[in-house]
């Protein structure tokens, strides 16, 4: 069911139909085109990615910062290259590409070395997280979410609209990650502490996502969230959208045609 005036999804049943990921993808590609980024954050661990997996089922593309962050560390690229020259050698391994887990441990237990890599890092991962945006804009994409665990610290909440926080408990954090991770405690804290505190994200979040409790419960308030980012556009998503250009762009051009007309028959 679609509103008239900005041609946007009513309701969330038509996301809710059967067919595969791959059809509600083609679909969101070939329906009205209109733009809403949603920030999805949360601490490490804290199931972003499952989230991330959720939104992706139901045909809304995710860019997902970890993988942008990959891409720009790989052996060769510009980010590779700042790296390398700022952490020396020790970081490679024997086939030149970085260790990721030896270059992990350094800057995970040493604020000043994670600063000095996220300084490097961050034009490359921006620019590459533009690029992915970019791509889904020129495809038309209703509604799109940047996956991104320092959405806060590095200030990009203020591109997405809602924010949606993946909460959970300090203890269940920590034995998830170590669980998942198979690492040690003191590591596991490490890397924990070096996020912004997971409290303040919620209180900063405009839908928070308490995940302590069972994947059950998850899908549960997944289905509330989705509800809420696939409802119509605001007008100034829509002019942000790629249809609100076009149609900009197409308004400016006849009335710049009518205005010629005028000015001639006068
Ligand atoms: C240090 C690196 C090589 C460790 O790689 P590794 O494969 O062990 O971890 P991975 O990249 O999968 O990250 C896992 C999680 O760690 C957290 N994390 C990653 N980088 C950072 C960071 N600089 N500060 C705080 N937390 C971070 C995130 O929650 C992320 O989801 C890697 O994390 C990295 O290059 N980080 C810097 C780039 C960055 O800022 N990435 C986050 C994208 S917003
Ligand atoms: N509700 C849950 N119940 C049990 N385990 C869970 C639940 N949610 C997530 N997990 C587990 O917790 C771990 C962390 O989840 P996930 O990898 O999705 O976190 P993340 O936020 O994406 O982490 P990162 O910041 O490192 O990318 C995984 O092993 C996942 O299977």
């Amino acid at each position: 069911m679609y509103c008239e005036i900005l041609r946007a999804p009513i309701c969330f049943s038509r996301c809710r139909c059967s067919t595969s990921i791959r059809d509600k993808s083609k679909r969101s590609i070939s329906s009205p085109v209109k733009m809403r980024m949603v920030g999805l954050t949360g601490g490490i661990a804290s199931g972003k990615s499952i989230v991330s997996n959720l939104f992706k089922s139901q045909g809304i593309p995710v860019v997902d910062a970890d993988l942008v962050a990959r891409d720009v560390l790989k052996k060769d690229t510009g980010g590779y290259k700042k790296v390398v020259a700022a952490f020396g050698e020790d970081i490679l391994e024997a086939n030149g590409e970085v260790d990721r887990p030896k270059l992990g441990q350094i800057v995970f237990s040493d604020p000043a070395k994670r600063q000095l890599l996220n300084r490097l890092l961050a034009p490359f991962i921006s620019s590459g997280i533009f690029y992915e945006i970019f791509k889904l804009w020129l495809k038309g994409y209703n509604v799109i979410v940047l996956d991104i665990p320092l959405l806060f610290e590095t200030k990009m909440d203020k591109w997405t609209k809602p924010v949606v926080v993946v909460w959970v408990d300090t203890e269940t954090q920590l034995q998830r990650l170590m669980g998942r991770d198979g690492s040690s405690e003191e590591d596991a804290r490490n890397r924990i502490n070096a996020q912004m505190a997971l409290d303040l994200k919620r209180s900063k979040a405009d839908i928070v996502i308490d995940n302590t409790g069972s994947f059950e419960d998850l899908e549960e308030q997944f289905k509330q969230v989705l509800l809420q980012v696939t409802r119509p556009l605001t007008w100034s998503e829509f002019w942000l959208s790629r249809q609100g250009a076009l149609t900009l762009l197409a308004s400016t051009v006849v009335a710049l045609v009518v205005c010629k007309n005028i000015h001639g028959i006068l």
